[in-house]
């Protein structure tokens, strides 16, 4: 079954099958919003994990440079007081005390462990500490200044590999200047040894955090001193070092260690000192530099996640409110494709009406039903279209249908149309109203069944239970109703009123010599026969068989009846054509008067009755009242009864 759209329906809502991409676009938009959520978040926690990094860069150098100075001061101090310490010696000799220095704060104990003047064989010869027979020929700070050609150039102080003092019994690195008379001879060095703690002291002033990497190492690649929290070291070996190792392609630079050192990730930053062979190294633990960012991190993980199942959560309820209103939308289809199929293809008629019988809506098969196409039915009330005599009446059904209170109306009601064409329709209607969201009228729905050929078959079977079949004549019953009305109408204008009984003679011949279908036709015959003779207010009946009733409304006289009955047996005398046959025959009839010889419908029946078979016994062909002095009850005919049972033709 093909359910088109009709051109006059209701718009419909909008295609569901506009909706499934619009679902997928959602789907792809969420997709991409969390892409984008979380491409945002990764690379600002990127950003700020790199703008700390530099800024943690940026900061370890700078303690690198402070940290350099520092040991660069610390060296400069040294070198001066060895410097000193030579030149005294060189020029006063054995007068020299250096252990009033220290009494004198020439030097610090707090600065420097010992200071000692070494000569060219290696015995110390002054020296700020006891004793003083001890042999430092083996030593390295004695070796590289006793190897190096004395030129003022090289008149840098030689900064040791940290060593077990001999005298002091203490780690320490000695520093040396050497000494060299005029004549270019070697003459010995100046030693002085520092703590190698004294290095990384800075680690106080200096905030490392957890895990801070202070170092100075040579550029031989020995650790002269190391602090790593309270841990501190010296002598260790550097060359495996990334740090030292970068020493040999920049003289300082920055950069994040993995933890190459104990495996704890340090952000590194390292400088080649000026004027020594020394590096330093500052480094801070990577965890400590993050630890802002990485907070910040874990904020914009938890902002981003909450944001994301915040998009989902909207995403999913977003699509579920689309599929319902998709579910709505294809009900709604779905409930449109029955009306349409209700309404169209319905056996019945349906029209939509405003509550003021306009039309606005009809189905094709009341369109048929009327013969008016759409535009014409919607130019039209429903009651211009119906019957002009009862107009007011289905004005009144359809207020009734619309009262609020519409139950004693009827559910549906008879009526007529008048077609297009002029013919009228007779419909069972029945009207709905359908009303709007304030609960008033909107709309009346008419079902409309056409209903003229039920009666049509009412009428004709109305007609047949008070007709003869074979005459068209009115039949017993009907000639019974129509002489009661018309002795009451002559009671009340006391008037007179007649009724005869007309029995066929020789009719069995006919039948006998001719057929049942000759008697038959001479039946109808005598029928229109007899309606000639009659006025419109008179009524013929055929009672039975043969027998013929005559009701005279109005009588004037009583010998008004006689001339009826005389002109009824004058018509009936004339012969009758079946076929090519012709036909002769005569009556019988009786008479009886209103109010002469009966005041009701049974006695004079029973008078009319008895004249009849009067007529017969005095030879047929001719009209006769009963005798009007005898009375009524005692002239019953002994062979007749009174016919009151309903017709039987046959
Ligand atoms: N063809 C035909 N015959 C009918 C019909 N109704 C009754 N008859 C016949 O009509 C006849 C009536 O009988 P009668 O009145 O005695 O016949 P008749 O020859 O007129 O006799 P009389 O009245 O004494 O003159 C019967 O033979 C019935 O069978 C009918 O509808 N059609």
């Amino acid at each position: 079954m093909r359910l088109s759209r009709p051109t006059d329906a209701a718009p419909t809502a909008s295609r569901h099958s506009e909706l499934p991409p619009l679902s997928l676009a959602i789907g792809v938009a969420c997709a991409l919003g969390l892409t984008l959520i979380w491409a945002m978040t990764l690379q600002r926690i990127a950003d700020e994990r790199e703008q700390a990094v530099a800024a943690a860069m940026e900061s370890n150098a700078n303690l690198a440079i402070a940290f350099e100075q520092q040991v660069y001061r610390t060296l400069k101090a040294a070198e001066q007081v060895a410097s000193f310490a030579r030149e005294q010696y060189l020029n006063h000799g054995d007068t020299l005390d250096l252990r009033r220095w220290e009494t004198r704060g020439v030097i610090r104990e707090a600065m420097f462990n010992i200071i000692s003047i070494v000569d060219a064989r290696g015995s110390i010869v002054r020296s700020s500490r006891l004793p003083l027979n001890v042999n430092y020929a083996d030593r390295e700070f004695f070796i590289a200044q006793r190897d190096i050609t004395p030129d003022l150039a090289h008149d840098v102080l030689h900064v040791s590999q940290p060593v077990l003092g001999r005298v002091t019994n203490r780690w320490q690195i000695p520093m040396s200047l050497g000494m060299w008379r005029e004549d270019g001879r070697f003459a010995g060095v100046v030693v002085v040894s520092v703590d190698p703690a004294k290095f990384t002291d800075f680690h106080r002033q200096a905030n490392l955090g957890a895990g801070g990497l202070l170092e100075l190492t040579g550029l031989d690649g020995t650790v002269r001193g190391r602090k790593i929290d309270e841990d501190r070291g010296f002598g260790m070996d550097a060359h495996d070092l990334p740090w030292f190792q970068r020493r040999a392609v920049a003289q300082a630079g920055s950069f994040v260690d993995n933890g190459s050192l104990d495996g704890v990730p340090r952000v590194i930053s390292f400088r080649t000192m000026a004027d020594y062979p020394l590096m330093v190294t500052v480094g801070t633990a990577f965890k400590s530099e993050l630890a802002p960012s990485q907070a910040r991190r874990h904020g914009y993980l938890w902002l981003a996640g909450g944001v994301s199942a915040g998009l989902m959560l909207f995403t999913v309820l977003l699509m579920l409110a689309l599929s319902r209103q998709r579910a709505a939308a294809e009900a709604l289809q779905t409930s449109e494709a029955l009306f349409r199929a209700t309404f169209h293809q319905a056996a019945m008629g349906i029209v939509h009406l405003s509550p003021e019988g306009r039309i606005l809506l009809a189905n094709e098969k009341f369109r048929a039903m009327l013969g008016y196409d759409m535009a014409e039915l919607r130019e039209r009330t429903i009651f211009e279209i119906g019957d002009p005599q009862r107009q007011l009446e289905a004005r009144l059904y359809l207020r009734k249908r619309l009262s609020l209170d519409s139950a004693d109306a009827l559910p549906e009601m008879e009526k007529t149309y008048l077609r297009k064409d002029g013919a009228v329709l007779w419909v069972c209607e029945a009207l709905g109203v359908v009303q709007d969201r304030q609960g008033r009228p909107e709309r009346v729905v008419a079902v409309v069944q056409d209903i003229t050929a039920r009666k049509a078959l009412e009428a004709r079977l109305s007609h047949d239970a008070l007709h003869d079949t074979l005459t068209g004549l009115p039949n017993r019953m009907m000639f019974h109703d129509r002489l009661c009305q018309v002795l009451e109408s002559a009671r009340r204008r006391q008037g007179l009123a007649a009724v005869l009984f007309l029995d066929l003679d020789g009719f069995k011949e006919v039948n006998d010599t001719l057929g049942h279908a000759a008697g038959d036709e001479l039946l109808k015959q005598v029928a229109l026969r007899l309606e000639e003779c009659m006025r419109a207010e008179d009524t013929v009946a055929r009672i039975g068989g043969d027998e013929f009733g005559v009701v005279l409304a109005s009588v004037a006289q009583e010998g008004d009846c006689e001339q009826v009955a005389t002109k009824i047996l004058d018509a009936l005398s004339q012969p009758f054509m079946l076929g090519q046959q012709e036909v002769r025959i005569s009556a019988s009839v009786g008479g009886a008067l209103f109010p002469l010889h009966g005041q009701s419908m049974d006695s004079l029946l029973a008078r009319a009755d008895t004249g009849m078979y009067a007529a017969k016994h005095e030879g047929k062909g001719r009209f006769c009242w009963e005798d009007k002095e005898s009375p009524i009850q005692q002239t019953t005919h002994p062979t007749r009864p009174v016919p009151t049972g309903p017709a039987d033709p046959a």
